[in-house]
C-alpha cells in the first residue's frame, strides 16, 4: 500500500499504487506505465477485479482494480511519488486510513 502525499486529495491516505489510464491507454498498459513511475518496479497481472465508481464530494473515480505480483526480477518498490510504501497483510487492510472508494475493492478481495 502506498501512502498518498499530504497536499493532495485524499492526503495522508492509504491507496493502491496506480494511475489514471491516458487517451487510447488499456487499463492493464496504464497499470503497469504508474507501477514503474510510481514504485520503479515490474509486476505480472494475475486477475482482475470487479471496477467501482465512487462519487467524492469533488471528483467522481471509477477504479479498475488487478491483482498483480512482483516479477522475479522487479526491483523492489520505492518511494518515488508516495509519503510511504508498506506491505500490508490482507486482513490488516482495512485497518488502515483508506479512500473511501478503496472499501469495496478490499471486500471483494477479501471475498475471494
Ligand atoms: N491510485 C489510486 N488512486 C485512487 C485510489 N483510491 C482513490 O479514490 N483514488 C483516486 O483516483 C484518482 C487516481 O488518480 P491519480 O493517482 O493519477 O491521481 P493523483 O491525484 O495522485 O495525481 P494527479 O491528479 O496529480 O496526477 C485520484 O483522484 C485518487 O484520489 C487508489 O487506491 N489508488
Amino acid at each position: 500500500m502506498a501512502q498518498r502525499p499530504a497536499h493532495k486529495h485524499l492526503g495522508g491516505k492509504w491507496e493502491f499504487p496506480g494511475g489514471k489510464i491516458e487517451p487510447g491507454e488499456t487499463p492493464e498498459a496504464a497499470l503497469h506505465r504508474e507501477l514503474l513511475e510510481e514504485l520503479g518496479s515490474t509486476v505480472e497481472i494475475l486477475r482482475p477485479l470487479a471496477a467501482h465508481t465512487h462519487a467524492y464530494a469533488t471528483v467522481t473515480v471509477q477504479l479498475i482494480p488487478f491483482v498483480v505480483r512482483l516479477t522475479a526480477n522487479s526491483p523492489a518498490p520505492q518511494t518515488h511519488e508516495h509519503a510511504a510504501l508498506r506491505w500490508v497483510p490482507a486482513g490488516e487492510l482495512l485497518t488502515l486510513d483508506l479512500p473511501e472508494a478503496d472499501l469495496p475493492i478490499i471486500n471483494d478481495y477479501l471475498r475471494r
